[in-house]
């Protein structure tokens, strides 16, 4: 293992762009000022008059299947596919939230929705464009389920590295065609009560040592931040997917966890995993964010875990910081996929991780402007994205 390279420079353009607000609270449109794309999506799911790729966040809502054991009662959601439209069937009616594409995994098994959702963003990295992944919903909405896949189909760590590392040329160890040259450098990091864990190092080396009495597997190495980037984190390398896919869900498993009334084993921290291919300075950026649901919902009681609670919310500044240059660069993608479950008994969590998504494709992003410049001067949080909606007030990602 090695320690972290320095980052290459993003590309900056004079024109910072300010987005439009959504026309209404639960709605998501493309601005129409914005030039088409003159080599639109072939993703036959987006029917916008702008393919998603002209928009820095995507986002789209993958809803999970019915929770094993669970007495099914009558469905609450409704996908409208010609207009990529969520329907919810709340009490006092219906509420359509409009995103860049819906998926039930009752329909679409994981590969199916790699194709679809992932993988033209993943032939981008392969050319030297960075992305970003966010994973986001209440706990077992499916979000590690979705990013690291189960024993009987990969997720989107495994299925972007073999992506990345192509289908041409000799076959490699497992089996896999690997790309000539080709190689990733990988670090895996843990966020957490807004400090920054390296999850690959086992031993002291150049970061800070801690403990954690309770529920972690001996010491893990805090780091500092440093501009962008976490400072000596260690990173791996290598060419072959399964070797290294294998080895990030090892030291996933290092977490903070706890279990909750929702989820046997449900992550209490952000997950963030950097993959960069040095050989054309592509970079994908994975995030397993913790859960979202709050304190009650999460069936826990006590100051403590109200105190554990309120810090992994606050742990999203230091996360905004590390993806700093996904939400700058104005070549760099975001695709926010929002976890939810089809149980009626979830739907407000639901509505609020759809309402969420709706606010986070409202960010402000402008190329040379530091994100502390885009806060208003009463805001003392810089290194947080203000959503520029007056209906909502200030949101931070
Ligand atoms: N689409 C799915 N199909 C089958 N099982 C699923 C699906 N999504 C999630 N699960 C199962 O539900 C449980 C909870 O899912 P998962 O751990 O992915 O939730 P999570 O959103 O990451 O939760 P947390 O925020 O608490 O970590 C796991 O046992 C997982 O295997």
């Amino acid at each position: 293992m090695a320690r972290t390279p320095s980052s290459s420079s993003s590309s900056k353009s004079n024109h910072p762009h300010v987005l439009k607000t959504p026309q209404s609270k639960h709605r998501i449109n493309f601005s129409s000022t914005r030039t088409p794309n003159p080599n639109p999506s072939p993703n036959p799911n987006y029917t916008n008059k702008e393919t998603p790729q002209d928009h820095p966040i995507e986002v789209i809502s993958r809803i999970r299947d019915y929770p094993e054991g669970k007495e099914k009662l009558a469905p609450i959601l409704q996908a409208k596919p010609e207009n990529n439209t969520l329907r919810v069937r709340a009490d006092i009616g219906y509420r359509d939230f409009s995103l860049d594409g819906v998926s039930f995994s009752e329909e679409e098994d994981l590969d199916s929705f790699y194709k679809k959702f992932v993988e033209s963003r993943i032939n981008g990295v392969k050319l030297g464009a960075k992305c970003t992944i966010m994973m986001y919903g209440p706990t077992g909405s499916g979000k590690s389920h979705t990013m690291f896949g189960c024993s009987k189909q990969p997720g989107i760590v495994y299925r972007s590295l073999k992506g990345i590392l192509g289908e041409e040329g000799s076959e490699g160890g497992d089996g896999e065609k690997l790309q000539l040259g080709t190689f990733v450098h990988v670090t895996v990091l843990e966020i957490y009560n807004e400090e920054i864990y390296d999850l690959l190092s086992t031993n002291g080396g150049g970061g800070i040592g801690i403990g954690w009495p309770k529920s972690g597997s001996g010491y893990k190495v805090r780091l500092e931040v440093m501009g962008k980037k976490a400072k000596n984190a260690t990173f791996i390398s290598g060419n072959e997917a399964g070797k290294i896919s294998k080895e990030i869900q090892k030291v996933e498993k290092r977490r903070i966890i706890k279990s909750t009334l929702c989820n046997e084993r449900s992550s209490r921290s952000h997950c963030l995993i950097i993959l960069d291919v040095p050989t054309v300075g592509g970079r994908l950026m994975l995030v397993d964010m913790a859960g979202s649901e709050n304190i009650d919902q999460a069936g826990q009681s006590g100051f403590e875990a109200k105190m554990q609670t309120a810090k992994i919310n606050q742990g999203d500044s230091k996360l905004t910081m590390l993806l700093q240059d996904s939400f700058e660069d104005d070549k760099s993608k975001i695709l926010m996929i929002l976890c939810a479950s089809p149980d009626p008994k979830e739907i407000h969590k639901t509505i609020c991780t759809l309402e969420y998504g709706a606010k986070a494709k409202c960010i402000v992003r402008g190329p040379h402007t530091p994100i502390k410049d885009k806060l208003g001067a009463e805001d003392s949080s810089a290194g947080r994205l203000r959503i520029q909606d007056s209906s909502y007030g200030p949101v931070y990602l």
